[in-house]
């Protein structure tokens, strides 16, 4: 498995060497000891969602030191983004984007202090992610998916999106916050 930098700092691909044969495939997804010497901090809980095509989950962040994912697609395609949101980085409020899917079998490694979300490009997309934190819902930092300054160029037409992803702020409401500055400006 090699790994390979994207323009936003910490921000990391994982890319194995999926091997075909008569009966299927078979694919490593995730190597302890490249991940140490990498010094990201142990996963403590492994999850797995399923979307139906054009659904989107996102962007979800979280408050305090915020937490690590590293997130692969098992079953199907997404168009998953990370959006930086760690006031002291240089690429502060910019975005990566890439294709997971269940035949590069990639996995995006998103740091702490990133908004994550994607959209289910498949019929079905089984996501499955690894967090060095365990969940706690009072943590939950969301931004609009559809936010006119991030733009994501979504694929599809939005099909359905939660309660929670359809009511939330705005990137310029968290951002203004993350930087200590009144919202609205002035
Ligand atoms: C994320 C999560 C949710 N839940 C519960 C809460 C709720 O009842 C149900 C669905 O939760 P959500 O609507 O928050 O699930 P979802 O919208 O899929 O949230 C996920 O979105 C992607 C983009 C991420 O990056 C993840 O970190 C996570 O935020 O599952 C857990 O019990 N443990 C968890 O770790």
């Amino acid at each position: 498995m090699r790994v390979e930098r994207t323009p936003l700092e910490g921000v990391l691909l994982f890319v194995p060497t999926p091997h075909h044969d008569d009966r299927g495939l078979f694919t490593r997804t995730f190597d302890t000891a490249l991940a140490e010497k990498l010094g990201l901090e142990p996963f403590v809980q492994d999850s797995q969602s399923r979307s139906r095509r054009g659904v989107i989950r996102g962007m979800h962040g979280r408050t305090g030191r915020g937490e690590a994912k590293l997130v692969r697609c098992a079953r199907g395609a997404v168009y998953d983004v990370v959006v930086d949101a760690r006031p002291d980085s240089p690429t502060f409020g910019q975005r990566f984007s890439v294709v997971l899917d269940d035949e590069k079998f990639l996995s995006l490694y998103v740091p702490p202090g990133m908004l994550h979300g994607f959209q289910a490009l498949s019929e079905e997309a089984d996501v499955c992610y690894r967090i060095d934190r365990p969940h706690d819902p009072a943590e939950d930092v969301t931004v609009r998916y559809d936010d006119p300054e991030l733009a994501i160029p979504w694929p599809l037409p939005v099909t359905v999106v939660s309660e929670r992803d359809r009511t939330a702020g705005s990137w310029a409401e968290l951002r203004a916050r993350l930087v200590g500055e009144p919202y609205p400006a002035g």
